[in-house]
């Protein structure tokens, strides 16, 4: 199973603002883009791939989103429209919930009232945790075990705090080279090199 978490730290918790905040300096289309690229490819969807979208601009707690690819009847359109509507649908179904509360929203997308720290903290009990960093290791030397999961975040960096838990939890970084990329290029060249690898 291959898994990415978007941290999306500008991206509004409130459907409705997340909407019109494409093209604004929230830069909700860095959701839609990086769901686009980890599920899908050309007429089909990928297999095996986990993406958690965790949304951080909140008046109450963050949303993280889960999508299982395999486990989605109706994944929909692959245009921002289809997919911020997916999104928005989760953030819907999220109101009113309390701390740390997960709910259905339909097949194979769930959603809860979880921090990025906690949501990794779950994750590296049984994935190998891959910070992307352009200083980090070189992806071509980097070996993968069966569970990689891959983070990533919006425009706005990581807080320096993360990285210490990050480092505590064994998390190590891999690079894609010098050029700063958008997270979804970044999934796009993480599938082509674990691709390469099967
Ligand atoms: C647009 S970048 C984030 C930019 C942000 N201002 C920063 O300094 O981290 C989006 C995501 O892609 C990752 N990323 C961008 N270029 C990369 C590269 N060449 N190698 C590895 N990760 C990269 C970043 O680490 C981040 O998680």
């Amino acid at each position: 199973m291959r898994t990415f978490v978007l941290r999306a730290r500008a991206a509004p918790t409130d459907s409705r603002k997340l909407l019109e905040s494409v093209g604004t300096e929230a830069h909700a289309e860095i959701l839609a883009h990086t769901l686009m690229n980890a599920i899908f490819v050309a007429q089909s969807h990928r297999t095996e791939v986990v993406v958690f979208l965790v949304l951080e601009s909140t008046a109450d707690y963050s949303r993280t989103i889960r999508f299982e690819a395999d486990a989605m009847h109706d994944i929909g359109g692959f245009d921002e429209r289809s997919l911020l509507g997916k999104v928005g649908k989760a953030l819907d179904a999220s109101v009113g919930m309390g701390k740390d509360e997960t709910r259905p929203v339909e097949s194979g997308v769930t959603v809860r009232t979880t921090s990025f720290e906690r949501l990794v903290q779950e994750l590296a009990m049984d994935h190998q945790l891959f910070v992307m960093d352009r200083k980090g290791t070189p992806i071509r030397d980097q070996p993968f075990g069966d569970n990689p999961c891959f983070l990533l975040t919006d425009h706005i960096p990581m807080p320096k705090n993360t990285f210490h838990t990050l480092d505590r939890l064994g998390a190590q970084k891999i690079s894609l080279g010098a050029k700063m990329l958008f997270a979804s290029q970044c999934v796009v060249l993480v599938h082509h090199e674990l691709d390469r690898r099967e």
